[in-house]
């Protein structure tokens, strides 16, 4: 669905932000694209909508040219930003006027997700608190049935149990036609919701992993001090010695994307060539 073909890109006077990317985004998947700050996910996305131009290389959606921005592209996706634009406008009125521009607008879809959301519907969306102008726009977002949703930063601002109905509104609203990217270096909100991740580091994508095949080959865990000789990568925390092992006994254990983060942004070159075998 999403193609970059050795995309690169600099903003004016810059050095380059990403050199050669290559990446292929299925229907089906929901990916997390992780980055530290100021590794270029925003920037990344941009690109991916047709809003950022690269400097050599390609992308394309569902076979358009990104960067032409063709009406049947536009239809094909919704960009969610980190900081989206609130109209001073009651949440109807601006319903009125942006779903005409995607023919798949789920209504009930949309009042499920506000209703998960508890998201009051008479105000004017400005008037609204920063958290519940996002849940709007995340609900929105996933009502209009595009075939890409991409999300950026889209738990910024969330409380706690919101983060929880997100995960749930996401589940709901994905199908196997879907693809989303949500972008975020609040690792700990993807967990249980994504099935692939990317990370960003350093101009490359340095990670493209599906969680499940990662768990066939590495285990997760917090291991003894006299395990570590085997340990691909860990660190010590307050609870003990958090490992990435290699998994010999075939045992699956649930992705530590933090500890995975760090591994792959360390530069950890034993993990890295452990995943390439
Ligand atoms: N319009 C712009 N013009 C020039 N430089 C920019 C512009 N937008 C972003 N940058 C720079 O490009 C780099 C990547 O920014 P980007 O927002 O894509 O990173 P990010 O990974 O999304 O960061 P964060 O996690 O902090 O949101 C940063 O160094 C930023 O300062």
């Amino acid at each position: 669905m999403v193609s970059l073909t050795n995309l690169s890109f600099n903003y004016r006077k810059q050095p380059a932000l990403f050199e050669g990317l290559n990446l292929e985004l299925y229907p089906g998947n929901i990916y997390g694209l992780l980055g530290k700050n100021g590794a270029g996910k925003t920037t990344l996305l941009k690109n991916m909508m047709g809003l950022a131009f690269p400097s050599a290389g390609r992308c394309t959606v569902g076979g358009f040219d990104a960067a032409k921005r063709e009406p049947a592209f536009l239809r094909s996706v919704f960009f969610l930003p980190e900081e989206p634009d609130i109209p001073n406008a009651s949440a109807t009125a601006f319903v009125n006027v942006t779903r005409p521009f995607y023919p798949d607008f789920d209504d009930q879809q949309f009042e499920q997700c506000l209703d998960a959301f508890e998201v009051p519907r008479r105000r004017v969306l400005s008037k609204l608190s920063l958290g519940q102008q996002k849940k709007f726009m995340i609900s929105f977002a996933l009502a209009c049935c595009t075939p890409l949703v991409v999300m950026d930063e889209p738990t910024n601002g969330l409380d706690i149990p919101s983060k929880i109905q997100f995960r749930k509104v996401i589940a709901a609203a994905f199908d196997q036609n879907r693809c989303m990217v949500i972008s975020t270096h609040q690792v700990k909100d993807l967990e249980n919701l994504i099935d692939t991740v990317l990370v960003l580091h350093e101009r490359q994508i340095a990670l493209h992993a599906r969680l499940e095949a990662l768990a066939t080959k590495v285990s997760f865990g917090t291991v003894s001090a006299v395990a570590l000789g085997d340990a691909l990568y860990y660190e010590e925390t307050f609870n003990g010695i958090r490992a990435i092992m290699p998994n010999l006994a075939g045992i699956q254990s649930q992705p530590d994307l933090e500890l995975l983060f760090n591994a792959v942004t360390a530069n950890h070159a034993r993990l890295a060539d452990y995943l390439k075998q």
